[in-house]
């Protein structure tokens, strides 16, 4: 599946626009403020019903308007509508006519990877972006994973309760209903554990895989280690810590501490590569997913890269968009500010969209170079 037309009225400052839509590269190049981004967000918001920029829809509408709307068609005459309403914060989705009250009803049809300045964070900040990227995959191909964590989580929270109520001492009243919880909060870690393991392997195989038509500097000493959030025995970490959990009011470790160690030859990726090098990487690991996905589901996905060219070299930009094109089931959308940049696709990739974006309009921009090729 692709999106094959879209059209959206309300958004930041883009004018009322309706165009359709490559299966494979959709570029969008312009000045500074001329709309890129806001076009890239609202394509993301139709598929996935949230703003990669703000979590505060009222700042997508159009400053002199009271709501927005965006809509989509794929190849397969799916439709997809999304309209909120300043007013009264309200968002409504509609998928194929009918109005549709979950998020995640929408978000299963046409799985979307944003990719903009801020996932630099899967690299740079702490484990919760690296926990998040990890449970992303197991929520889309491991159904059991959303149960267990949920009741990980239930129980987190009431043991959490429970050392808070404790007021800083350790009696025995308390001892006797930790037990209780640390016996359950150890059955559910070990089996989130276990499924965050079994789909790590999966993604390092898909990166393996992804890396092989790919030569970029670092891609043969890349390694993705998962670190569980404990030492070996978590039942015993847990006696352990009961007094310094008491205190703190939180339990100290479980997976709700894991991290994804992402490393080059040894060393954590935040300290070894440069900017550049990181931005690719984080393409790559997005793009594993997408194939991990496929191979899991045999679902199609959508790719939106916001200021593609940022921080690339012509090489790593070349190496980084034929990789993703030659995803059979990746629809690539990007922004940039200048064309010339990307020249070489005109004569290599003549499916490509290009969309010249001038002060909120869009036009499209016939490719005179690939229609004689
Ligand atoms: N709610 C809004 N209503 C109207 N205009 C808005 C709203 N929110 C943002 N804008 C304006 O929309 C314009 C387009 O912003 P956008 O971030 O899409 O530009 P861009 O083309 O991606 O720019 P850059 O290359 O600098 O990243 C900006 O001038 C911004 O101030």
């Amino acid at each position: 599946m692709y999106l094959k037309h879209f059209k959206c009225q309300g958004v930041r400052n883009l004018s009322t626009c309706q165009f359709d839509l490559s299966s494979q590269l959709n570029v969008f190049f312009g000045d500074n403020g001329a709309g890129k981004s806001s076009i890239l967000e609202a394509i993301g918001l139709v598929t996935s019903g949230r703003s990669f920029r703000t979590s505060r829809l009222e700042f997508v509408v159009n400053e002199a308007i009271d709501s927005f709307s965006v809509f989509a068609g794929s190849d397969d005459g799916q439709r997809f509508g999304l309209g909120y309403f300043k007013k009264d914060k309200k968002k409504a989705i509609k998928i194929n006519g009918e109005v549709v009250n979950s998020l995640s009803k929408l978000t299963q049809y046409y799985p979307t990877q944003v990719l903009s300045p801020e996932s630099y964070h899967l690299i740079d900040s702490g484990p919760g972006e690296r926990r998040k990227y990890l449970d992303w995959c197991l929520f889309h191909v491991e159904h059991m994973f959303h149960p267990v964590w949920k009741s990980y989580s239930s129980i987190l929270k009431q043991r959490n309760a429970l050392l808070r109520s404790a007021k800083g001492k350790l009696i025995p009243e308390i001892e006797t209903q930790l037990d209780i919880w640390d016996k359950q909060l150890c059955e559910a870690a070990e089996a989130i554990s276990e499924y965050r393991r079994d789909v790590l392997k999966q993604l390092s195989l898909a990166l393996e895989s992804i890396l092989q038509s790919l030569t970029v500097d670092f891609s043969k000493l890349i390694s993705l280690e998962y670190y569980p959030g404990y030492s070996n025995d978590l039942k015993a970490k847990l006696l352990d810590n009961r007094l310094l959990d008491i205190k703190s009011g939180n339990t100290r470790a479980g997976p709700h501490k894991a991290d994804l160690r992402i490393k080059i030859e040894g060393h954590l990726a935040k300290d070894y590569l440069s900017r550049g090098q990181k931005k690719v990487l984080i393409n790559l690991l997005y793009l594993a997913q997408t194939l991990l996905l496929k191979n899991a589901t045999g679902k199609d996905s959508l790719f939106i890269i916001d200021d593609f060219t940022s921080e690339l070299d012509n090489d790593n930009q070349q190496a980084l968009l034929t990789t993703l094109f030659q995803q059979e089931n990746v629809q690539i959308i990007v922004s940039c500010l200048h064309l010339d940049s990307l020249n070489w696709l005109k004569t290599r990739y003549n499916m490509a969209h290009m969309f010249h974006v001038k002060h909120g309009t869009i036009e499209q921009f016939h490719n005179t170079s690939s229609e004689h090729s």
